[in-house]
């Protein structure tokens, strides 16, 4: 479902967690929402999943408003930090609430999620590892298909295994059930070749967004003798630098040219793509 924000202000008492956002995401991709802490994220992904009213501006997924819009509402999930299963009883029973809750929930699909992260149904959800409760989270997002399904750091408690196998069902399943996601997170580095498009935001404003390979293609690598490296380099924005003997590497911000990319080559210096991790802290880490 395409998604509208427009002018989004969110306050908590003096805090403005959302100052004038503005933004449009077309629907049936995967999209990575990106900000130091207390950006914002949680407070619009709250928003966008109806949990909060914005105190100003306009949200509308799929053409609605989203606030107290029951229908709507049914086709979004939004699996938040702890999972939202806590309270409900065992996994079964939480499962169970979940296709109660959920128009697309794929009964099947959930069973061979527990299989995959080692949950039992029997288990009662309190008595479970905070690793487990966020692969509930994990099953109970997937498994319902909502055509906007959101997670917030939802599987930040699963541990490495777990968290790259998330990242495989999640693939495989919006591949073969395309809609729209998007997943906020800080560990960008093992996400971020999932993000179609990132979003980053910083203190409730937005600072990007655009294409994952057009912001990543606006960082290079830039690796040979030092002085050239230098040479190279001057005038640019240069996010770091490490030197090993002769041989410097320096990570560059901004666009680099045809022409530019032609020079490097002729200085005898190799251009190689930077860690979308690096562009994000240039891109918000300099603001405070
Ligand atoms: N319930 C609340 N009451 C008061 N202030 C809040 C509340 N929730 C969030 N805030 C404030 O709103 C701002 C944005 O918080 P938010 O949780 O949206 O950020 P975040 O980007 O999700 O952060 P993190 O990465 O740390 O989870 C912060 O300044 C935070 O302190």
């Amino acid at each position: 479902m395409r998604i509208e924000v427009e002018d989004l202000v969110l306050r908590y008492g003096d805090v403005t967690a959302l100052d004038r956002l503005t933004l449009t995401l077309e629907e049936g991709k995967i999209y990575g929402l990106l900000g130091r802490n207390g950006s914002g994220k949680t407070s619009l992904l709250s928003i966008l999943a109806a949990f909060r009213r914005q105190t100003a501006g306009d949200v509308r997924i799929g053409g609605q408003p989203v606030f107290e819009n029951g229908r709507l509402t049914s086709r979004i999930s939004l699996i938040r930090d702890a999972g939202e299963t806590v309270d409900i009883g065992t996994a079964e029973d939480a499962l169970y609430f979940a296709e109660w809750l959920r128009p697309g929930w794929d009964a099947d699909y959930a069973r061979s999620l527990m299989d995959l992260f080692g949950l039992e149904p029997k288990k009662n959800v309190k008595e479970m590892s905070k690793g487990q409760r966020s692969a509930m989270g994990v099953v109970v997002g997937l498994a319902g298909r909502a055509p906007l399904t959101m997670f917030d750091e939802s599987y930040l408690g699963m541990d490495a295994p777990s968290r790259y196998a998330f990242y495989d069902a999640l693939l495989a399943d919006y591949m073969a059930h395309p809609r729209t996601i998007i997943l906020s997170t800080h560990l960008i580095e093992e996400v971020s070749s999932l993000f179609e498009e990132v979003v980053i935001i910083d203190r409730g404003r937005l600072v990007v967004h655009e294409e994952s390979q057009t912001l990543l293609s606006r960082g290079a690598a830039v690796t040979g003798p030092a002085a050239q490296v230098d040479a190279f380099t001057g005038g640019l924005t240069v996010l770091g630098a490490k030197e090993l003997g002769p041989t410097k590497s320096a990570m560059v911000y901004g666009d680099l040219d045809d022409a530019r990319r032609r020079k490097a080559a002729e200085s005898g210096l190799e251009l190689g793509p930077i860690a979308m991790q690096d562009l994000f802290v240039h891109l918000t880490g300099e603001s405070r």
